[in-house]
């Protein structure tokens, strides 16, 4: 027996489910309501301030709460922690951007020539074979098969740094998920309007994820504190994988994700005592 899975359904249920990995409500059939009624409403007021042009779904803007509800502000973090029942206005990852995207285009025949067309960077088997050992531990992409995990490296492209480089500043918006081959990487977040140094990458692990996933703003800055390189997977580019691998891959990273963001607040908690902005996202 064959079951067929509406379109949109997937990428509703995942985002539902990041947000409610983010909130961590308590009242979960409450905060449901409250999503979908959210999510709803936006979408009415998109359709009524359509027109003939662009009455489909805008790229980017299908429902967009960051500003309200998710800006990093250090300054009134406290304030907005206090306030525990306060619900978090759902911010609708790029996974849905994207499917809006697609849903306005579908079309089952055209659909394979409408691909924006893959993004490879070649590479050389030297380049590959360090690219692969680089991504071996990357737990976002250990459920991704073979000819999936490929797709990936292809898309990657490979980047130098030099010693005092900003690869990621706070605050601004996603572009790239990294992955380190070599180099080491301070970590600061703001605290109390302060940067404050929070940890380093030495010479493997990845980053960047953050942002990629819930299309928040940066909530740290990456400089790199020797010569490096980087391997980059722009986040645009995931469309590489299909539908199926995009949810192996979404599936796994609501747990990494949820434990990366544990990470980071037991960081900051045990070196600043508290951790505002990352409390103001996962809250
Ligand atoms: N304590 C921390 N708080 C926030 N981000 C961190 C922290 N430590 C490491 N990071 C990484 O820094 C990255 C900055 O960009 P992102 O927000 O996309 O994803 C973030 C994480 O990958």
């Amino acid at each position: 027996m064959s079951i067929e899975i509406p379109e949109g359904l997937t990428e509703l249920l995942q985002s539902f489910t990041v947000e409610v990995l983010r909130n961590q409500p308590r009242d979960l059939l409450e905060f449901a309501l409250q999503y979908f009624t959210q999510l709803k409403d936006s979408e009415t007021k998109e359709a009524s301030f359509g027109n003939d042009q662009n009455s489909a779904p805008r790229p980017g803007k299908a429902v967009n709460f960051i500003d309200e509800a998710m800006q990093i502000d250090s300054e009134n973090g406290e304030e907005e922690d206090d306030d525990d029942e306060e619900f978090i206005a759902p911010v609708i990852n790029r996974f849905i951007r994207r499917a809006s995207v697609c849903a306005e285009a579908f079309n089952p025949d055209e659909d394979e020539e409408d691909k924006e067309p893959r993004v490879t960077y070649p590479k050389t088997d030297e380049q590959r074979q360090r690219l692969q050992e680089a991504c071996r531990d990357i737990l976002l992409f250990k459920n991704l098969d073979p000819e999936e995990m490929s797709q990936v490296l292809d898309a990657m492209f490979e980047k130098f740094c030099t010693e005092g480089e900003h690869i990621i500043d706070q605050d601004d918006d996603g572009d790239n998920f990294y992955v380190i081959e070599s180099g080491t990487f301070n970590i600061f977040v703001k605290v109390d309007g302060t940067e404050k140094l929070v940890g380093c990458y030495d010479n493997r692990g990845s980053f960047g994820e953050l942002a990629l996933m819930y299309n928040t703003p940066r909530a740290a800055t990456i400089i790199a504190i020797s010569p490096g390189a980087l391997w980059c997977l722009e986040t645009s580019r995931l469309h590489v994988m299909d539908v199926k691998a995009f949810e192996r891959l979404l599936g796994p990273c609501m747990d990494i994700m949820k434990r990366n963001i544990a990470n980071y607040e037991e960081q900051l908690v045990t070196l600043f005592g508290s951790s505002p902005e990352i409390e103001q996202q996962s809250a």
